[in-house]
């Protein structure tokens, strides 16, 4: 039988891989781990396959020894090839009816948006796992995404209480629980989480900016359940 994991840490570490390979890759990801995050994406838009090949196998690994889900930045075949359990995908990859044939009904689809309703509402009815706005701030890892109003968030919440929705865009500490408390269930964090002096506890602070609520929203992402 599946066992089922409820991701309720609300990092979502995306790896740096422009400035983070092999060895020291993994270090940081796993210290990011040992602080509590349990999503990690792996993000690398470089055509050298065979090390994404390897680096997404050492990382699907990791995952596993620590209970946390590896999603593949677009990439589907490197998703089924490692073991991952989803993709994320953006406007312009591969379409969700493809990844959902192809990875199954419990992998977990994450669907870029931008800052469009409309585009949250097809990746809704077409069965996306979870629905990801931003750039809310300024990012350096992505500067020239388009930029998204947090109100977005509630608007969203309000509209699919139950699909989980992810902020992305120039995220950290000094501003995650803004997100949270807007709406998100998620932060998806690149470059403040691969340049902390300590990623562990990076991660780990993260627990704290939780919203005080006891229990969580529903749209909260499980492991080895179709979602939402
Ligand atoms: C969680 C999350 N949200 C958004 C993105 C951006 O995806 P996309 O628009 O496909 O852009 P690239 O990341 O592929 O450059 C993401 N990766 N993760
Ligand atoms: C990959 C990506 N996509 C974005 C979007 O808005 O779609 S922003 C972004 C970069 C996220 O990295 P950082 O935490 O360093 O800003
Ligand atoms: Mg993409």
């Amino acid at each position: 039988m599946t066992r089922l994991t409820a991701l309720t840490h609300p990092l979502y570490a995306i790896t740096d891989s422009a400035n983070f390979r092999e060895a020291r890759l993994y270090a940081v990801v796993e210290q990011l781990l040992e602080g509590g995050c349990q999503l990690l994406q792996y993000r690398d838009k470089t055509t050298d396959h065979a090390r994404r090949r390897r680096e997404a196998g050492v990382l699907a690994q990791l995952c596993q020894h620590h209970g946390a889900a590896l999603i593949i930045n677009d990439d589907i075949g490197l998703a089924r090839h490692c073991g991952a359990q989803g993709v994320h995908l953006g406007q312009s990859d591969s379409t969700l009816a493809l990844a959902r044939q192809r990875l199954g009904s419990d992998a977990i689809i994450g669907i870029t948006c931008h800052a469009s309703i409309a585009l949250a509402a097809s990746a809704a009815a077409g069965g996306a796992s979870y629905l990801a706005f931003g750039r809310f701030f300024k990012s350096q890892t992505k500067p020239q995404a388009p930029a998204a109003p947090l109100e977005l968030l509630a608007t969203a919440r309000a509209r699919w209480p139950e699909l989980p929705r992810v902020a992305i865009g120039g995220i950290g500490l000094a501003n995650a629980a803004q997100v949270l408390k807007a709406g998100a269930d998620y932060t998806a964090v690149c470059h403040d989480a691969f340049h902390s002096t300590d990623p562990c506890e990076f991660a780990n602070r993260f627990t704290s900016l939780l919203p005080s609520s006891p229990h969580r929203a529903p749209s909260i992402i499980t492991l080895g359940a179709p979602n939402p």
